[in-house]
């Protein structure tokens, strides 16, 4: 019995396949170098088992995510057998969900309601839904959301300071990347020890998308991204915290239609926009173009005002916490957040900083208070999880 996970990003589709307790995966792999960017390598497929033997390696024709969605589909039909369920990242549940729910065409019309406040990811995992449920009806089909972490925050962490009744027509902060997160967080207190673990404890998660999250006793309390997931960081291709009057200034003065302001904020800002060279932070640290520094040293900067910002409502901060692709590999950008953060007490160990690479592992000086951490996230174990416990909630169903 299987348990399969789809994490379907905007130039990603990840997939992992576990046993049906949720824990121990069979194998994973990636389709990557989708999207609209014909500047990236062709799409590459690859797939392996759990123990790293290679079971795939290919190039797509195609470079749209629904073309390689039914590769996928066709693919893992012949590889895994008895799937009992399959956990698909929806990254936006709206105010609605906080807990993992069975995609039926009731939820699908809800999800289908919020692709605006998510368009870079939410009509690309339900799209991977919809295939996957044909390819696998006799399958439960749940969506496991990026939001649903945070549904724990105050209702004060919510608001925008906007008139109420657009409060209540969903307007709201909602916070992402929360599989990553949760996973992140169910391991504070052993990797951290009970105290400081269940402590103030801020985990930065810098991938394509970047954000960060104040988490206190395991449970978010407040996040860097909001309503969607442009606010806050820089990232990728997306410019993070920017003044709405910009986008009326070019909306009025420059004639940008929402479309145009659209593409510009999720498609051509960020490390992208600001180096005109790259989204890819390997490219730009490779790179000695002073557009390329200039890009990195503000990925860092803005990084660091977010989570100076966030130490504000946890009401202190005992430990930092990397995670994700940037926060995994890059000692570069680690180090250049902490620089700019000594003055909360901050001491960063530069040895252990830079043999630090994708690994568990304590970064900053013995007496440093608070004190760094490096803590790999695992988006597809967290679908895999939630899919096994829902699965353990709903046995005579
Ligand atoms: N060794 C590395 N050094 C610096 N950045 C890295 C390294 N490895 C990966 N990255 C960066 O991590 C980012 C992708 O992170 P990831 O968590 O895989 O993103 P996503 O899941 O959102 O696609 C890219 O900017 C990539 O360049
Ligand atoms: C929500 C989000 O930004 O996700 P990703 O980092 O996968 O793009
Ligand atoms: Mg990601």
């Amino acid at each position: 019995m299987t348990i399969l996970t789809l994490n379907a990003g905007s130039a990603t589709l990840k997939f992992a396949a576990y046993f049906d307790d949720g824990e121990r995966p069979l194998l994973h792999g990636q389709i990557e170098h989708l999207g609209p960017s014909t500047s990236d390598p062709p799409p590459r497929f690859y797939a392996c088992r759990a123990d790293g033997q290679h079971l795939l390696e290919t190039v797509l024709p195609q470079r749209d995510p629904e073309t390689a969605l039914h590769h996928l589909a066709a693919w893992l039909e012949t590889e895994v057998s008895s799937v009992t369920a399959v956990s698909h990242r929806i990254v936006h549940g709206g105010p609605r969900y906080s807990r993992p729910t069975l995609l039926d065409d009731e939820a699908f019309d809800y999800l289908e309601g919020l692709v605006p406040l998510a368009p870079l990811h939410q009509p690309h995992g339900l799209a991977g839904a919809r295939i996957l449920q044909q390819q696998l009806p006799q399958a439960r089909h749940l969506a496991c959301f990026d939001t649903a972490f945070h549904r724990t925050q105050s209702e004060l962490q919510q608001r925008y300071a906007l008139p109420e009744e657009l409060f209540r027509l969903g307007i709201r902060r909602y916070g992402f990347h929360g599989l990553s997160y949760q996973y992140v967080a169910e391991q504070l207190p052993q990797v951290l020890g009970e105290r400081i673990g269940r402590g103030r404890v801020i985990i930065v998660h810098l991938g394509n998308g970047a954000s960060a999250c104040a988490v206190v006793n395991g449970r978010s309390i407040a996040s860097s991204m909001g309503f969607t997931a442009l606010e806050g960081l820089m990232m990728g291709s997306r410019c993070g915290r920017i003044d709405p009057g910009v986008l009326l200034y070019l909306q009025d003065s420059l004639d940008f239609s929402s479309a145009d302001i659209a593409d510009l904020l999720y498609r051509r800002s960020g490390l992208l926009g600001v180096s005109g060279i790259s989204h890819d932070m390997r490219q730009l640290q490779a790179s000695a173009h002073p557009a390329a520094r200039r890009a990195v040293e503000l990925f860092c900067l803005m990084a660091a005002r977010e989570i100076a910002s966030l130490v504000v409502s946890s009401g202190g901060i005992d430990a930092l916490v990397f995670t994700a692709g940037i926060g995994e590999h890059s000692a570069l950008v680690r180090a250049g957040i902490v620089e700019r953060l000594e003055w909360l007490g901050f001491r960063l160990d530069p040895e252990a900083n830079h043999q630090t690479i994708a690994t568990t592992s304590c970064i900053s000086d013995p007496g440093s208070q608070p004190s760094l951490w490096v803590i790999p996230t695992n988006e597809e174990a967290m679908l895999a999880r939630q899919a096994a416990r829902w699965l353990e909630e709903h046995q005579s169903a």
